[in-house]
């Protein structure tokens, strides 16, 4: 067969073709893909260090900076793609509250498998929204049928909700003012399907002592333990401490009966992270 060689390599040399044709169709899905960048915004000494925001500079290391500070956030984000199938209704939008760059959404898009559902993901950072929507458009490019996704920039105070059947709060409420909390809980209790659910993940306190000194000593090993130094954990500290405000899990299940959410199930906690499932 003296032509079998050649036709195999016009074979491959077809299909490397059509192989970069298809990727150079997603212009900025796979470069922007790709283009995560270790987190070292703490690691130099600062005069003084500024409160954190959701800027430019965090977007480009917030995969890693958020898999490296929040133990569980893989296993939790995949997982409430899961939860979320048992939870969607049809013809109900699904909310991804405090989006960031659409993990959640992303995970639920893997998942649920719910007719005539769509996802609406909320963030109030223009540079998370953006980075957000180039990261949907590029699952959109490499997979079929997935639930209709949109990313609109805005406070997550100020939405109007529309018949909902599933809310993500994935570690999002702790960075809300306290005093705004009860407001958002009961308005989104307010929209949700009876047969729905709100999914709320945050960084805990403990009212005991004890506890509270252990699990905090535990986290701070599991963020040395993924490479960050002393001084990128203190000034991090320092930057987060007037804008992220942890509850205790008695708080949030008060608040969650009085926003009129009859059960509150912990479904997940590692260390001082957990995740809550609050059915109407
Ligand atoms: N009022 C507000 N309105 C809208 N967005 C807000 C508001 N306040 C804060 N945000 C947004 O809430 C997100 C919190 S990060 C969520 C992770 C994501 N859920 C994830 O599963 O990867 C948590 C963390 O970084 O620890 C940021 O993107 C803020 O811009
Ligand atoms: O609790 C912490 O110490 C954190 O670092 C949590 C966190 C993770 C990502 C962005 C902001 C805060």
């Amino acid at each position: 067969m003296p032509n079998a060689g050649r036709w195999y390599s016009a074979f491959w040399l077809r299909h490397a073709e059509l192989f970069f044709a298809t990727i150079r169709g997603f212009p900025t899905s796979l470069k922007t893909a790709v283009s995560h960048q270790p987190d070292q915004l703490f690691a130099q000494p600062l005069a003084q260090v500024p409160d954190f925001v959701f800027n430019e500079a965090v977007v480009r290391v917030f995969p890693d900076m958020i898999k490296r500070s929040v133990p569980g956030y893989p296993t939790i984000v995949e997982n409430i793609g899961v939860l979320g199938n048992r939870f969607a209704q049809p013809d109900t939008l699904i909310y991804d509250l405090g989006c960031s760059l659409g993990a959640v959404t992303q995970a639920l898009r893997r998942h649920v498998r719910t007719e005539r559902c769509r996802i609406l993901a909320v963030d109030n950072s223009a540079a998370m929204v953006s980075r957000c929507r180039e990261y949907l458009h590029a699952q959109d490019a490499m997979f079929q049928e997935l639930l209709p996704a949109e990313v609109q920039e805005a406070d997550i105070l100020k939405l109007a909700f529309q018949p909902t059947s599933l809310v993500a709060l994935n570690f999002t409420l702790q960075f809300i003012a306290p005093e705004q909390r009860p407001e958002l809980l009961s308005r989104i209790r307010q929209a949700l399907h009876p047969q729905g659910a709100l999914i709320l993940s945050e960084k805990l306190c403990f009212e005991d002592e004890a506890e509270q000194q252990l699990l905090t000593e535990l986290h701070l090993d599991f963020k040395r333990a993924n490479g960050y130094s002393e001084l990128e954990i203190a000034q991090k500290r320092s930057a987060i401490e007037n804008v992220m405000k942890p509850d205790s899990l008695d708080t949030h299940r008060q608040r969650l009966r009085q926003a009129g959410f009859s059960r509150v199930v912990l479904w997940f906690q590692c260390l001082n992270f957990a995740s809550l499932i609050a059915l109407p």
